[in-house]
C-alpha cells in the first residue's frame, strides 16, 4: 500500500525548514520492522549546511531501529515531482536493494514508481570495504 507511504511523506513535508529556498519536501519510509519513518529537508542559513528530506528519514529509521528501506515515497510542494538528487540516490542505496522502489508523489498521490537501480545505476560497489 503506497498511499500510506505518499500520505506520511505529505505530512512530513509540513515539518520542512525550507526559509531560503521556500521548496518544502517530505520523505517517507517503510523499513524492514514494519514501522513507516518520515523527513522533512532543514536548511541552514549558511547555505551548503542544509540536508534534504530524504537523509532526514534515513536517520530517523536507523534511530528508530530499522535496517532497510522496503520502499520508499518522496513529494515536494512546488514540483509536479521531486526525484530524489544525486547525494540522496547514494545515500538511500545504502540501505536498499536495486529492486526497492520509490516512490514519485505530487499533491495528489504516487504518480511515478522507479526502481533504486533505475534512479542509481552502474552504482559505487566493491567487496573490498565490505
Ligand atoms: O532530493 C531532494 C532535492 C532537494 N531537496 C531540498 C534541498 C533544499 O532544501 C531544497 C531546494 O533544493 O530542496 C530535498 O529535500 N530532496
Ligand atoms: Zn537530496
Amino acid at each position: 500500500m503506497a498511499h500510506d507511504l505518499f500520505e506520511a511523506a505529505r505530512d512530513a513535508m509540513k515539518f520542512a525548514h525550507a526559509p531560503y529556498s521556500k521548496f518544502p519536501v517530505g520523505a517517507a519510509i517503510r523499513a524492514d520492522d514494519g514501522k513507516i519513518y518520515t523527513g522533512a529537508n532543514i536548511e541552514n542559513l549558511s547555505f551548503p549546511q542544509g540536508w534534504c528530506a530524504e537523509p532526514t528519514a534515513i536517520g530517523c529509521m536507523i534511530m528508530g531501529g530499522g535496517k532497510k528501506i522496503v520502499e520508499m515515497a518522496v513529494i515536494a510542494e512546488k514540483l509536479a515531482l521531486c526525484p530524489p538528487c544525486g547525494g540522496c540516490r547514494q545515500k538511500i542505496s545504502e540501505f536498499a536493494s536495486a529492486t526497492t522502489k520509490i516512490y514519485l508523489c505530487d499533491e495528489v498521490g504516487v504518480q511515478k514508481t522507479m526502481t533504486m537501480d533505475e534512479l542509481l545505476p552502474l552504482s559505487f560497489k566493491t567487496d573490498i570495504l565490505g
